[in-house]
């Protein structure tokens, strides 16, 4: 244990700047640790611009390697044209293989993509005396909506509330608050909003006790089925039809593509009782996730969905389906250096205008990409090339 009369989180204010409150914490650490901390120091980013919205007790940074798949032809309302994905990952072979279906997909003519809902919740939890004042308590909650939404909006420009989606357990009661949430992913800007919902509760209805203010049927950063059922951030699904000279290149039929998809995605997730009956979505969602500084903690139920195959006489209909894409190109980690230059390859940086085009067409071009990275470790399965292509280009040598 080492003690310090001086707290650590007390360095800016010594310092009066981050950056060099940093530098004092690595030295520090290097004193009581040992440790040499040569790497995490260099960074392009500025800490006075991060600390106090997006870190405390800063030393620095990490780095990831970004690679990119492409170019994609997408063919959605917001996303149209050929697109380069960033992608930052350690895991050798993936944005290989999210290349190779961007490849076979944009040969095929591209991926048709819909952002079918959209909207962030917030799911505040009260605690009345019984079941029929939890009901009351609901009733007024309807009654009185105009008026919550006022309040909610009271406290931001861009949030729109939409909806509230009330579930009742005993004497409990979860307010599910829908909201718009233009070009932010919007966490903070509707836990905002929704305090001040809680607290015109309080002094309106004071008999619904507030438990807390999220009451986890929101749902954030845990794999649940509301999210799955009801939506989350965007709700997209992305299709292709892919042709069958082009499988058949790769020495497969779409019917064998189809059969691996229904008996590994379907049947195999069903018998594990996954969350998702898909492939790897994760993979490509935390990949895009960590390049673009989306909230890397969501890719829990961002990359929760579905893949569909149906073979055709043309070829391979495929689709993946993604309830809960948590994805925004302003606030967050969208503004720092690098992430901001990964989401301007995309043509989505910062606001859109109207304020909200950006986001949506920043998660057409995310379930676009998860449609190639699905699509091709699919196929990569059914020619059982997915081992040999990791002792190829994801193991370590020589360690
Ligand atoms: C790796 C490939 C694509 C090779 O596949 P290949 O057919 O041997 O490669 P190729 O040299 O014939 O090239 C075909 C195309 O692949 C791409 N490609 C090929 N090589 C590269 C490269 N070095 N860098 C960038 N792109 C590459 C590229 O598009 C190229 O076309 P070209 O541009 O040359 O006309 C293939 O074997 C493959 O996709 N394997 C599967 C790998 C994979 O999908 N890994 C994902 C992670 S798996 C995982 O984490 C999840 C899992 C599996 O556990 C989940 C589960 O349980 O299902
Ligand atoms: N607070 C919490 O409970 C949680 C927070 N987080 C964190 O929250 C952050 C993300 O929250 P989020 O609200 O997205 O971002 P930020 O809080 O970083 O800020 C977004 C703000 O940008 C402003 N803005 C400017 N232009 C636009 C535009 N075109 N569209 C939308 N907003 C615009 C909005 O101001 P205005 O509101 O005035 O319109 C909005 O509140 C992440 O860092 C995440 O890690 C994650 C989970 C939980």
């Amino acid at each position: 244990m080492f003690l310090m009369e001086v707290k650590l989180h007390e360095f800016e204010k010594i310092y009066g700047d981050a950056n060099k409150a940093a530098e004092a914490r690595r030295q520090f650490l290097e004193r009581v640790t040992g440790v040499k901390l040569e790497n995490i120091g260099k960074t392009t980013i500025d800490l006075n611009t991060v600390v106090g919205k997006n870190i405390e007790n800063v030393i620095g940074a990490v780095q990831i390697p970004v690679g990119v798949a492409g170019p994609l032809l997408i063919k959605g309302d917001y996303a149209n044209g050929y697109f380069y994905i960033p992608l930052a990952t350690t895991e050798g072979a993936l944005v290989a293989s999210v290349n190779r279906g961007a490849k076979i997909i944009t040969e095929s003519g591209g991926t048709r993509v819909k952002v079918l809902k959209d909207g962030m919740t917030r799911a505040p939890l009260f605690k009345l005396q019984s079941v029929i004042e939890a009901i009351k308590f609901v009733e007024w909650v309807y009654q009185h909506f105009d008026e919550l939404k006022k309040v909610a909006e009271s406290t931001t420009k861009h949030g729109k509330l939409k909806e509230v989606q009330p579930f009742i357990v005993g004497n409990y009661v979860w307010l599910r608050f829908v909201f718009s949430t233009g070009d932010a992913m919007g966490m903070n800007m509707v836990t905002i909003a929704t305090d001040a919902i809680a607290k015109y509760i309080s002094e309106k209805f004071p008999e619904a006790k507030l438990v807390a203010l999220s009451g986890n049927m929101c749902v954030d950063k845990k794999a649940n089925a509301v999210n799955f059922i009801l939506g989350r951030g965007k709700t997209v699904i992305a299709e292709a039809l892919i042709k069958r000279d082009v499988l058949e290149k790769f020495g497969v039929s779409p019917e064998d593509v189809h059969n691996v998809n229904v008996e590994k995605n379907l049947i195999g997730s069903a018998l594990a009782h996954s969350y998702g009956f898909n492939a790897h979505f994760a993979n490509i969602i935390a990949a895009i996730f960590i390049a673009t500084g989306q909230d890397v903690a969501q890719v829990v139920e961002s990359s929760m969905g579905i893949t569909t195959t149906e073979p055709r006489e043309e070829g391979l209909y495929i689709s993946v389906f993604l309830p809960s894409l948590e994805v925004g190109t302003v606030g967050g980690g969208t503004g720092l250096p690098t992430q901001r230059e990964a989401l301007e390859l995309l043509g989505v940086a910062g606001p859109g205008n109207p304020p909200g085009t950006n986001a949506l067409k920043f998660a057409e071009i995310v379930a676009s990409a998860v449609l190639a990275g699905e699509l091709n470790l699919l196929l990569a399965l059914t020619r059982n090339e997915l081992a040999s292509a990791h002792q190829r280009l994801g193991r370590a040598k020589g360690t």
